[in-house]
């Protein structure tokens, strides 16, 4: 049963559709044989015609045992020859039916039917989650979640206050990026609504001060951002950043750990941590020099310059740039053809990428959350901090 077997890994959309229009599903064509007798025959009819109507293909190794039932329930055990061993569909087949040896006509019956039951019921339910997970998913306050096309959208959706990152929302991102990888999306993207991508972390989350003091929410806060990089660190399938406009801070830095960035051509990429009394996080202290030379790199992550879209796509943080007035149409269309893309393959090359890295980025990302919790607590950071909402200061 080896086709079954490759075929029933390839999870995903693309693999369904390739896998329908290459298999002939014996199964789903079948007609009712008039040899089909006994107490359950009517079931049996019943259940060959629900079978057609199926809303979700069942797979092949599904068919494959609904094919065997049926020539089983109709003719009884296998009575043709073993097809040659190059006519892979006709002998998974053939062995299907043969496994079935001399099982009785009435039980082959009664166990298509149950077969069938069953589907029916997991089909139900599933397209009742896939018309849920179509619509907004529920559950979270700073993010709109959509899954469309086999692409999940995680859309940043404070816009009044730019996409700032408060730590609620550093919270939802990670459950989102969670529920993405586990999801049947091929490919997960990251935007901003309203006219910023994200401006960064939200500064009044250095206000709201536990009765631990500020140290303790520096602890804590050092945690936070550690598993939030992590969760970009680790995550398995094809990331794409479509940046709809100026992005700030850890909104830019995270962008290392992206595969794809797509950028309309108002896009600003600015990391101003030396003003705000910062260091570098996101893994951007090593992302940033391999991808564009250490000069580069310092010039942004220590002196603060602001790279207009072009000036990124130079320095390759940027994969492509667009018009802003049709960013959107074209950056979906190609998103659209690429999530139709093999799942799998696309999902081992990340890792074949990306997975020597890992352990060192893990440890990079250690340092920089570590080395932040410090400057959480200089007296230039709170200084920088408090300058930003005596409106002294905008970057
Ligand atoms: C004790 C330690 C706790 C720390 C917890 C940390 C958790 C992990 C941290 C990870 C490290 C991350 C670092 C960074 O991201 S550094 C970058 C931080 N971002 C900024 O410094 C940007 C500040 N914002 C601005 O300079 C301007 O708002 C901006 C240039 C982005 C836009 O200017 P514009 O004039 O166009 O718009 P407004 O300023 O009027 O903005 C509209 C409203 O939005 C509010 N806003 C915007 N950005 C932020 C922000 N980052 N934090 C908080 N609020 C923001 C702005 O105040 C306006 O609000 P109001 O309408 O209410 O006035």
């Amino acid at each position: 049963m080896a086709l079954v077997g490759v075929s029933g890994r390839l999870a995903g959309c693309y693999c369904l559709r390739a896998v329908r229009s290459s298999l002939q599903v014996p199964a789903l064509q079948l007609h009712i044989s008039k040899t089909a007798m006994g107490a359950c025959q009517k079931d049996f009819e019943s259940a060959v015609n629900q079978v057609k109507l199926l809303k979700k293909d069942p797979g092949n190794e599904v068919k494959l045992k609904l094919y065997a039932l049926y020539k089983q329930a109709t003719e009884g055990p296998c009575n043709t020859p073993k097809p040659g061993l190059f006519d892979l569909i006709n002998k998974a087949k053939w062995d299907a039916w043969n496994a079935l040896g001399n099982l009785p006509k009435e039980t082959a019956r009664q166990n298509y039917v149950d077969l069938v039951s069953g589907l029916r019921s997991s089909s139900d339910s599933s397209s009742q989650v896939k018309s849920e997970a179509d619509k907004k998913r529920a559950g979270y306050d700073t993010l709109v979640i959509t899954s469309e096309d086999c692409i999940t959208k995680i859309m940043l959706n404070r816009p009044a206050k730019k996409n700032a990152l408060t730590t609620q929302m550093y919270r939802e991102i990670m459950l989102a990026l969670e529920a993405a990888s586990k999801d049947d999306s091929t490919i997960t993207v990251f935007t901003g609504n309203g006219d910023y991508y994200s401006s960064g972390n939200d500064l009044t989350n250095f206000t709201d001060i536990p009765p631990g003091g500020i140290e303790e929410k520096a602890k804590n806060s050092a945690i936070l951002l550690r598993d939030f990089v992590d969760c970009f660190i680790d995550f398995p399938k094809p990331l794409v950043a479509v940046v709809n406009g100026p992005a700030v801070g850890i909104a830019v830095t995270i962008l290392g750990l992206f595969d794809l960035v797509y950028a309309s051509d108002r896009a600003t990429f600015h990391t101003p941590f030396s003003h705000l009394g910062q260091t570098p996080e996101g893994c951007s202290s090593y992302t940033f020099p391999k991808i564009m030379g250490p000069a580069k790199a310092v010039e942004m992550l220590i002196f603060g310059k602001k790279l207009t879209a072009g000036e990124a796509y130079a320095q390759g943080l940027v994969t492509e740039v667009f018009p802003d007035s049709t960013f959107q149409k074209e950056v979906w269309t190609r998103l659209k053809a690429y999530s139709k893309l093999s799942q799998n393959a696309m999902h081992i090359s990340k890792q074949i990428i990306r997975n020597h890295e890992k352990e060192k980025l893990h440890a990079i990302n250690a340092e920089e959350s570590r080395i932040l919790q410090e400057r959480w607590l200089s007296d230039e950071c709170m200084n920088a901090v408090m300058d930003f909402f005596s409106r002294k200061a905008k970057l």
